[in-house]
């Protein structure tokens, strides 16, 4: 009788992710389990997956443990590894709280990026302090077919290029990853953003992600979108003074960010456990060559 693995199913308006429970880092997640699990067809599906390890217990975590005891090993849909999500560490947050093994309030969660604080309210959506952006110098530019714009390029523990364009639809079907140059300014691939105003601080956005294609949300992503925003229109909070709130739309959802005068950022949105279950590990065998 073969073994069993439990997982859960979960999303971040809509930025899915496949949730697998290993407190004491035991289970083998090499790049091709995670792509096959994440597999929409053959698989559970997913945009990623959230390998939930205690921090003492994961050698890239165990450094952080005083302060985080819960480490979000985090990786992309084809298997690689990622800095941060921000769509998956509410749901991490979340799917501790259900689990019982944290309470409301605020949480630490340890993520290749730092430690993030999570804010877990009784009911309702969940804030996560992600920390302050770095604007790297330097003009960056990305295409899609015949189109290019210049894109500003915002590190939020992982690399994304924001793009303003006049119509969602510019950036095509976006199966494949948008080109960008020059090649120096990501050697490990970026996360690109195409952004339309739709009213006073308030953007709609579309993303491709590194390592799982086009998504329905990207939680870095709405970050660097509003921080990239702020600056384009002259709101930078270190300048004026006040801190600076974005309503960010992504294709299955909302989400709310705030920059506060020293950099701080903060996003608010929702989380949702969608099912739970077992796999059979004698598939995640086969499926794994
Ligand atoms: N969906 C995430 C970002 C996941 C990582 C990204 N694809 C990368 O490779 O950097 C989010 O909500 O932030």
């Amino acid at each position: 009788m073969s073994t069993r693995i439990a997982f859960l199913k979960g999303h971040g308006t809509e930025n899915d992710f496949v949730i697998i429970p290993d407190p004491e880092n035991v289970i083998d997640l090499p790049p091709a389990a995670v792509a096959a699990l994440c597999d929409r067809r053959a698989g559970i599906g997913g945009d990623g997956l959230l390998h939930v390890v205690r921090s003492a217990a994961h050698p890239e975590a165990r450094a952080m443990a005083a302060e985080a005891e819960w480490f979000m090993d985090y990786r992309n849909g084809d298997g690689s590894v990622a800095e941060m999500c921000g769509n998956g560490v509410r749901v991490f947050a979340h799917y501790l709280q259900r689990a019982g093994h944290v309470a409301e309030g605020d949480i630490a969660v340890a993520t290749r990026g730092g430690v993030k604080t999570v804010h877990i309210a009784k009911e309702g959506d969940i804030t996560v302090g992600m920390g302050k952006a770095l604007l790297p110098e330097g003009d960056v530019t990305v295409s899609v077919g015949e189109r290019s714009w210049p894109a500003r390029n915002v590190n939020m523990g992982n690399p994304h290029a924001v793009a303003f364009v006049e119509d969602l639809d510019h950036a095509g079907d976006l199966y494949a990853a948008p080109p960008f140059s020059p090649a120096s300014a990501y050697p490990d691939g970026v996360n690109v953003e195409f952004v339309v105003d739709r009213g006073l601080r308030h953007v709609a956005l579309r993303v491709h992600e590194r390592g799982s294609g086009e998504t329905r949300s990207c939680g870095t992503g709405a970050c660097a979108v509003a921080v990239a925003t702020a600056r384009r229109d002259g709101a930078d909070p270190a300048v004026t003074g006040t801190p600076a709130t974005y309503t960010v739309d992504v294709p299955g959802g909302r989400l709310i960010i705030t920059e506060r005068p020293d950099g701080e950022i903060e996003m608010t949105g929702p989380a949702v456990i969608v099912a739970e279950g077992e796999i059979d590990a004698g598939w995640l065998e086969t499926a794994t060559p």
